[in-house]
């Protein structure tokens, strides 16, 4: 069968938008989908797989699959990139509306110029804090800041976020030497983290700016991640290296998001979306 779909991009991370109120795809084909799709020989290359659906509680709903076909249940840089097309698309009409993950429910603004909308800021919602929310190993409801653990025989500080999918974040004092490639698949599955996690490492410039690079679960080494950023400037504020209230610029191998986690709770992404292309992709269910 064909299915319509359209490849965009947040900072480089990208993924395989379908557009679900225009085609309807049986919901136990999509991690394989994800998978056939993503593939960058047989499929067309991506990140993972993002859907475009109706909502019955916001205006528009997305879901997120990773490379591996895993489900992401929340994605910084998708968001944006549903925004853009929700809007580009007419399937809202407001510039300000609301966006439905598997996890909250979070608002949108989009930028627009001739029509076109080369930025939006997201209102992620509240970091989860709590240890067995990450999730994360014992059920401890304290929070998981600046712990020590051994990783690969490599004593680590850890401080743990979830923006409704799980972060494990690191401060090192070098992006460019980081262990993204080596340790970033160890941490990914570590048992510490029974949901398997996300692994950044941030290196802190100043107090309003870092640099940032990341192992996604479920898709490895990409370019940018959303909601990742949001994690290392809330992990940067518990470490008490960034303040509340402030915009902190994030360096990321695509490029740059603006995050401010808000003194009433709620953490704010600014950033761009692009369209790459779009086309029929010949799906063959074996
Ligand atoms: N790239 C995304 C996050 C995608 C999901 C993640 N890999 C997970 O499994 O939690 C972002 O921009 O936030």
């Amino acid at each position: 069968m064909k299915i319509p779909f359209t490849k965009m991009h947040g900072l480089g991370n990208n993924y395989i938008y379908i557009d679900r109120f225009a085609c309807n795809i049986n919901d136990d084909w999509l991690p394989y989908l994800a998978r056939t799709v993503s593939d960058v020989h047989t499929g067309i290359g991506s990140d993972g797989l993002i859907l475009i659906q109706p909502s019955k509680h916001a205006d528009v709903g997305m879901r997120i699959f990773n490379k591996d076909g895993s489900e992401g249940k929340n994605c910084g840089n998708g968001l944006r990139c549903v925004a853009k097309y929700a809007y580009e698309n007419g399937i809202v009409s407001e510039t300000s509306f609301r966006i439905e993950t598997k996890t909250n429910i979070v608002d949108a603004d989009v930028y627009t110029d001739a029509g076109m909308v080369p930025y939006v800021t997201i209102n992620m919602g509240m970091p989860i804090l709590r240890r067995s929310d990450i999730p994360m190993d014992g059920d401890d409801r304290s929070s998981v800041v600046a712990e020590p653990v051994v990783i690969d025989d490599q004593s680590l500080s850890l401080t743990a976020v979830s923006m409704g999918n799980p972060h494990a974040v690191f401060f090192v004092e070098d992006i460019r030497s980081a262990p993204v490639e080596t340790l970033g698949p160890r941490i990914e599955t570590h048992q510490l983290f029974p949901e398997d996690v996300n692994a950044e490492f941030i290196e802190m410039i100043s107090r309003n700016e870092l640099n940032f690079r990341v192992w996604e679960r479920g898709s490895g080494m990409t370019q940018a991640c959303g909601t990742g950023a949001c994690a290392a400037v809330v992990a940067a504020v518990l470490n008490e290296r960034a303040e509340r209230g402030e915009d902190v610029t994030v360096h990321l191998d695509g490029g740059d998001l603006y995050i401010q986690w808000q003194d009433h709770g709620d953490v704010l992404m600014t950033g761009g979306a692009e369209t790459i292309a779009s086309g029929d992709y010949h799906f063959h269910i074996t």
